[in-house]
Formats: C-alpha cells, structure tokens, sequence
C-alpha cells in the first residue's frame, strides 16, 4: 500500500502517543513490580489519551502491551511474576489514534544493568537504527536486513529468524513481511510512501526460537538473552522517517 502526504500526519500523532506511553511507563519498571501491574498502568494510559488497544482482543490476545522479559523473545504475557535485579524487559505497545497504528517497543531493566545485558540492548538498537538508515527510496527490504544482520553477527550475536516486521497504516499488519535479515539487492524495492515496522530482535547465543505451551510466549532455546526495539516508519524522498521516537528525545529513558 503506497500512502499519501496526508497520511504521514496520522501515523506521526498515533507513533508520538505510543512513544510517548513507552516514556511514561519507564518509572514503573522497578524491582518487585509485576508486568500485569505495568500493562494495567499502560491500560490506563491508552484509554487516558482517548485511544485504543490495537492488541487488546487481536487473535484472541487480552492485553494493552507484550511484555517479555530476559530469554523471552517477544509476545510476553504480562503476569504475576516480579521483577528481579538485572531483569531485562521489552514493552511492546501498538495504539490506534483516528484509525492510525503506532506500533514500538523497546527495552528497560530493573535495578542494575548487567554488562552483557548491556551490550546486548545497545547492539540490538543500533541494528534497528541501521535498518532505518537503509531504507531509502531505491534500496530494497533485503538492503534493510542485511545492514541489520551484517552488523548483529559483526558484534557475534543473532538475529532472531521466526519473526519479522510487516507494513501498517490503517491496519495492524499488512505486507510486506520485514526481514531482519537477508541479501542486499534483493526483494521488494522501497518507494516512497510505505509504511511499515522494523523490530528486530538479537539473542546473546543462538536464533532459534519456540513457543511456550501458552501459545503465545517466544523464547530462546538455549534460554540466552534476547532483546528487540521496534519503530514504525514512513518512507519519504529523503529516506525514511520515525513515527516513534521519543517525545521525550531519549528513545530509551531508563539505559541510553
Ligand atoms: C499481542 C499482539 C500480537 C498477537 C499476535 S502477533 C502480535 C504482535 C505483537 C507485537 C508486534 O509488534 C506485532 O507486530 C504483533
Ligand atoms: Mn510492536
Ligand atoms: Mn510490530
């Protein structure tokens, strides 16, 4: 789906919100705390700001956020479960706003940071920030996997292979499907006026994945840590252009 001018003021005030909630949830992200607290407070958010859930009632899923924490890869159910020291945590959070998606996510810790977590969470944005610079009117979605992929395996980890990114607007998923990794040169070629969402996700160890019992819960096989940032984006003349940044200017308030 190729959209108009027009449009981009849409996907800016539904990105801004969803930003702007990844924003304010950071202070709530503690020691002790519990996800199904933090996705209740997100809740609140949402339907504060007069928006809706794109999640809440998407495929038989209940809740305003995915939340996954540590080896969790993505679609974590918020739960019970506290925080420990050293937790890491990715909040995905998707808003619909005069019929426009803002779909982000990004990566928090409780208490301190661990060293390779660290590294982990700063490898993992710069892949992101390195697909968004490949796409560019021209290039192809396989020139954005390969700038991710290249440089995650450079750094020694992996990309996560069993899922993808996928185009938005008026919709929650649309095609194309968003590799996070593959061939320069290769697949569809951007144009301007796409929109859609690069998130990748990077494990410390291998890309394998399965799905919990709850069929919903992604994780590492060899139970490494996993971690993922999300933006959606707009493909303009000049390259591309984030919905999602941070408000606030800081895309990740608690680590960066
Ligand atoms: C919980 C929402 C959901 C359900 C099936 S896939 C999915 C999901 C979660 C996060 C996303 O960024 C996304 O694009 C889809
Ligand atoms: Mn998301
Ligand atoms: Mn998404």
């Amino acid at each position: 789906r190729i959209h108009e001018a027009a449009d981009f003021a849409g996907m800016n005030k539904a990105g801004r919100l969803a930003a702007q909630i990844l924003d304010d949830i950071a202070e709530h992200v503690t020691v002790g705390q519990r996800t199904a607290e933090i996705d209740r407070l997100i809740t609140k958010m949402v339907e504060g700001a007069g928006a809706t859930s794109a999640t809440i009632g998407y495929k038989g899923y209940q809740h305003a956020s995915c939340i996954s924490v540590n080896h969790v890869v993505c679609h974590g159910i918020p739960g019970d479960k506290k925080l420990k020291d050293g937790d890491i945590l990715n909040i995905d959070v998707t808003v619909i706003v005069d019929g426009w998606y803002g779909d982000t996510s990004r990566m928090y810790v409780a208490g301190k940071l661990g060293r390779k977590a660290e590294r982990l969470l700063q490898v993992t944005h710069d892949s992101l920030m390195l697909g968004i610079e490949a796409a560019r009117p021209g290039n192809t979605f396989g020139d954005i996997g390969a700038a991710i992929q290249t440089y995650v395996e450079e750094q020694g980890m992996s990309v996560v292979r069993d899922f993808c990114g996928h185009g938005l607007g008026r919709v929650f998923h649309a095609p194309p499907n968003v590799l996070h990794y593959g061939r320069p040169g290769t697949g569809p070629t951007l144009e301007e006026g796409m929109f859609f969402t690069i998130e990748p996700m990077v494990n410390l160890g291998r890309p394998d994945t399965k799905v919990l019992a709850d069929d919903w819960t992604a994780v590492t096989r060899d139970k490494s840590l996993s971690a993922q940032f999300e933006h959606s984006i707009g493909i303009t003349a000049q390259g591309a252009e984030v919905f999602t940044l941070s408000p606030g200017g800081r895309f990740h308030p608690t680590w960066g």
